[in-house]
């Protein structure tokens, strides 16, 4: 049977040296990602949310502890796996888009295509990619802004195109780095409505971390992190 955990960090302990101080961060973090869920992770600035993320994301390895994504190790994988587990299995979303200014919404879209395969695989099914890229900004209403690019849309617009671009590998798990933190609250509640309905309506799993308790309660799941642990928070939904 497959289990209801698609991403698990058990015991995870990261710290920055700076100045030759040690400055701990994470002291033993233990999570379990449920599948198909909307999972919130909530904290107050500082408390090292963005570096959780980024070890769940292998951007960054912990000092110790281990992180499974489907029950295997990947924490400590060899690179080759990090590197197909990060471009395909799942799709990462940040505050500031973090898109392409060259590049148009489409173009944007399409560059995990470029990344994920070789150049001359990615020119073989040219078509098939775009036609993909084309369905993923309609799902997320950005099809009437293919052609624009990053200086040419709004914050909202943006977010959904780099939505788009994370779902183009078909991710099992979107990670989820304060998606909302740069918008405006309506903006912010559309992008954030759109998220909950690409899991509900995909099975995606998402992880989302935000300082607002009022967009965790907006999760499934939820857990707080709090000097440097994270405990689980009972979310509104929970308790339905
Ligand atoms: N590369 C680094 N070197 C030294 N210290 C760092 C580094 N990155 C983060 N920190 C420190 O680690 C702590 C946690 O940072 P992190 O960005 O993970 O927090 P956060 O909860 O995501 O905060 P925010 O909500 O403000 O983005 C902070 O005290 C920060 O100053």
């Amino acid at each position: 049977m497959k289990s209801e955990f698609v991403l698990q960090a058990h015991g995870v302990h990261k710290s920055y040296r700076k100045d030759r101080i040690e400055v701990p961060v994470l002291r033993g973090v233990d999570v379990d990602i449920t599948a198909g869920k909307v999972n919130a992770l909530v904290g107050r600035s500082g408390s090292g949310k963005s570096t959780l993320m980024h070890l769940l994301a292998t951007l960054d390895q912990p000092d110790s502890g281990e992180i499974y994504f489907q029950g295997q190790r990947i924490d400590n994988a060899p690179r080759a796996r990090r590197d197909a587990y990060r471009n395909h299995d799942i799709g990462i979303i940040f505050q500031f888009y973090h898109l392409l200014p060259e590049l148009s919404a489409i173009e944007n879209v399409l560059a995990p295509m470029m990344i994920g395969q070789s150049l001359w695989s990615y020119f073989c099914n040219r078509r098939e990619a775009r036609k993909r890229a084309e369905a993923m900004l309609d799902r997320v209403g950005l099809l009437h802004r293919a052609s624009h690019r990053p200086a040419e849309m709004s914050g909202g617009e943006m977010q959904r195109a780099a939505i788009a671009r994370a779902l183009m590998t078909d991710p099992t798990l979107l990670l989820a780095d304060e998606p909302t933190g740069n918008l405006d609250t309506d903006t912010g509640e559309s992008i954030l409505g759109l998220l909950v309905q690409l899991s509900r309506e995909e099975n995606l799993t998402i992880v989302m971390i935000t300082h607002d308790d009022a967009i965790a309660e907006s999760a499934d799941v939820c857990y707080r992190m709090q000097d440097g642990l994270l405990e689980t928070k009972p979310s509104s939904l929970q308790a339905a």
